[in-house]
C-alpha cells in the first residue's frame, strides 16, 4: 500500500504491478488466499509467504510517522536530560562530562541519522533492523553510564530501559519477532548488571523486579499490537480485493473496470501513448443458457474471463468484467496492427478452448465477438465513455456481420459525436 507522498502515477504502477504479481504468479486469487489464512488465523504473527512480503511492506509504510514519533520522543528526553540530571536527578558533577559525552556525542547525533533514514527511505527492508541497533546502541549506552554512576553512589533511574523497550514494541512498528530478542537480550543485560555490578541496596532488588514487569508488559503489550494490525491489515485487504473483483470471474467488477481504465487512460496521456479499447461479447449466450442451463453458463463465463485474462498480461493492461457476458479490456501502446493481433489472439484462443456450443449459429464451440478502438498518440486526450461507446459500435457492427470477429478502428477516424 504505497504511502502518502507517492504521486498518483507511481501510486498507478504500483497498484498495476500488485494486480500483475497476483494474477501471474498464484494459483488462488487474492481473495482465496487472503479468505484461507483469516481462516487458518495467525496467533503465530505469520501470514503465509505470498501475504507477508505485501504485509510487511504496509507494516513498513504505514508504521513511518509512528517510527518518527518514537524517535522525536527519545531526541527530547536526550535533549532535556543535560538540563535536569544535576539538579532534579542529583547526578554527581565527576559525572557529568561522561554523560555529556553520551547523549550529544553519541545517542543525538545517532538518533538524527536514524530520523533522516527513517524519513526519506520509509519502505526500506532494513528498517528493521537499524532500529533494532539503534534501540542495542541506547540500552548499551544507558547500562555502561549504570555502573560508571553507581561507582559514585549515584541510582540512575535504570527503569528507562525497561521503559524504552515498551516503547519499541509500542512504536517502532517493526515485527514482534524481530523485536523481541532484542527485548530479550536488553533485559538479561540489564538485570545482569544491576546484579553483577551493582550494590546499592535495597534498590538493585527493586530495579530488577522493575526492569522484569516492565519486560513483560512490552511484550505482551507488541504480541496484542501486532496481532491487532495484521488482523486489521488482512480484514481490510480483503474487502479492498472484494470490492473491486467480480464474484464470478475474479476479474474487475464494473467499478473497479472504470477506475482501471480511467487511470490507464491517464497514463497514456501522462505518456503521450497510444492504446487500445476493447468490448468484448460471448456470441449467442442466451441461447447457450437456454440449452446448457446457469450453472453451464457461470462455468463458460468463468473459461472465458481466465482466457481474457491470459490476454491482458502486460503491466498496464486492464481486464474487467463490464457486465452479464460482456467484457472490455485496455491494450496499452502498441500500433493499429500490433492491437490488432492482440485482439485476433484474443478471440482464436477463446475459440480454441472448445466450450461446446451446440445451438450457436456461428460454430460449434463458444465465440465472441470483439469492438476495438484505437486511440493513437495524436489523437489527444479522449474520454473514457467516448472510447467504450466507439468500441462498442463496433462490436455491434462484429455482431451484424456474423459474429466471432475483431473489428477493429482507430478513433480519429470517426465522427466526433461528443458534443
Ligand atoms: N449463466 C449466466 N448467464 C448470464 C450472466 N450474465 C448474463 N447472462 C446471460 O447472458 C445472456 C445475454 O443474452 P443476449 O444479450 O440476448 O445476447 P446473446 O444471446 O449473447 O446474443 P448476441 O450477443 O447477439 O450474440 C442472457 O441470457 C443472460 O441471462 C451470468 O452471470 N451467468
Amino acid at each position: 500500500m504505497p504511502n502518502k507522498e507517492t504521486t498518483s502515477a507511481e501510486l498507478y504502477r504500483l497498484e498495476r504491478a500488485e494486480e500483475q504479481q497476483w494474477a501471474e504468479g498464484a494459483q488462488q486469487t487474492p481473495t482465496e488466499l487472503l479468505r484461507e489464512q483469516r481462516e487458518r488465523g495467525f496467533a503465530t504473527l505469520w501470514f503465509r509467504p505470498e501475504l507477508e512480503a505485501d504485509f510487511c511492506r504496509y507494516l513498513r509504510l504505514s508504521g513511518r510517522l509512528s517510527r518518527l514519533t518514537l524517535l522525536s520522543i527519545a531526541f527530547l528526553a536526550m535533549a532535556i536530560t543535560p538540563l535536569i540530571d544535576t539538579t532534579l536527578l542529583g547526578m554527581p558533577e565527576p559525572l557529568v562530562p561522561l554523560s555529556r559525552w553520551l547523549q550529544l556525542g553519541g545517542m543525538i547525533p545517532l538518533l538524527l541519522g536514524v530520523g533522516l533514514f527513517c524519513w526519506k527511505r520509509p519502505d526500506a527492508a532494513a528498517i528493521e533492523l537499524v532500529m533494532v541497533l539503534l534501540f542495542l546502541g541506547f540500552i548499551a549506552g544507558l547500562l555502561g553510564q549504570r555502573i560508571v554512576d553507581a561507582r559514585y553512589g549515584f541510582d540512575l533511574p535504570v527503569e528507562f530501559i525497561g521503559i524504552c523497550t515498551v516503547t519499541m514494541f509500542a512504536l517502532a512498528r517493526i515485527r514482534f519477532w524481530v523485536m523481541l530478542p532484542a527485548a530479550v537480550v536488553a533485559g538479561i543485560a540489564a538485570i545482569g548488571v544491576e546484579i553483577a555490578f551493582i550494590h546499592i541496596e535495597p534498590n538493585v532488588n527493586y530495579h530488577v523486579f522493575a526492569t522484569v514487569v516492565l519486560m513483560v508488559v512490552a511484550v505482551c503489550a507488541g504480541y496484542s499490537l501486532e496481532y491487532f494490525i495484521r488482523w486489521t491489515w488482512l480484514n481490510g485487504t480483503l474487502l479492498h480485493y472484494l470490492s473491486r473483483q467480480d464474484s464470478l470471474t475474479g476479474l474487475l467488477n464494473r467499478y473497479a473496470l472504470e477506475d482501471a481504465l480511467e487511470q490507464a487512460q491517464a497514463q497514456a496521456a501522462r505518456e503521450s501513448a497510444g492504446y487500445a479499447v476493447a468490448m468484448i461479447d460471448i456470441d449467442a449466450f442466451g441461447a447457450y443458457n437456454d440449452h446448457y442451463g446457469h450453472q453451464e453458463g457461470d462455468a463458460a463465463l468463468r473459461r472465458v474471463a481466465a482466457v481474457l485474462r491470459a490476454g491482458a498480461r502486460r503491466p498496464l493492461d486492464v481486464c474487467g468484467r463490464y457486465g452479464g457476458e460482456e467484457f472490455a479490456m485496455l491494450w496499452m501502446h502498441g500500433d493499429a496492427d500490433e492491437i490488432r493481433a492482440l485482439a485476433e489472439n484474443v478471440c482464436s484462443a477463446i475459440a480454441a478452448e472448445r466450450i461446446p456450443h451446440a445451438v450457436s449459429p456461428v460454430a460449434e464451440w463458444v465465440t465472441v465477438s470483439i469492438g476495438v478502438c484505437h486511440i493513437g498518440p495524436d489523437d489527444g486526450r479522449v474520454g473514457l465513455s467516448a472510447a467504450l461507446r466507439k468500441a462498442d459500435a463496433l462490436l455491434y457492427e462484429a455482431k451484424a456481420r456474423g459474429r466471432n470477429r475483431v473489428l477493429c478502428e482507430r478513433f480519429s477516424s470517426w465522427p466526433d459525436d461528443d458534443g
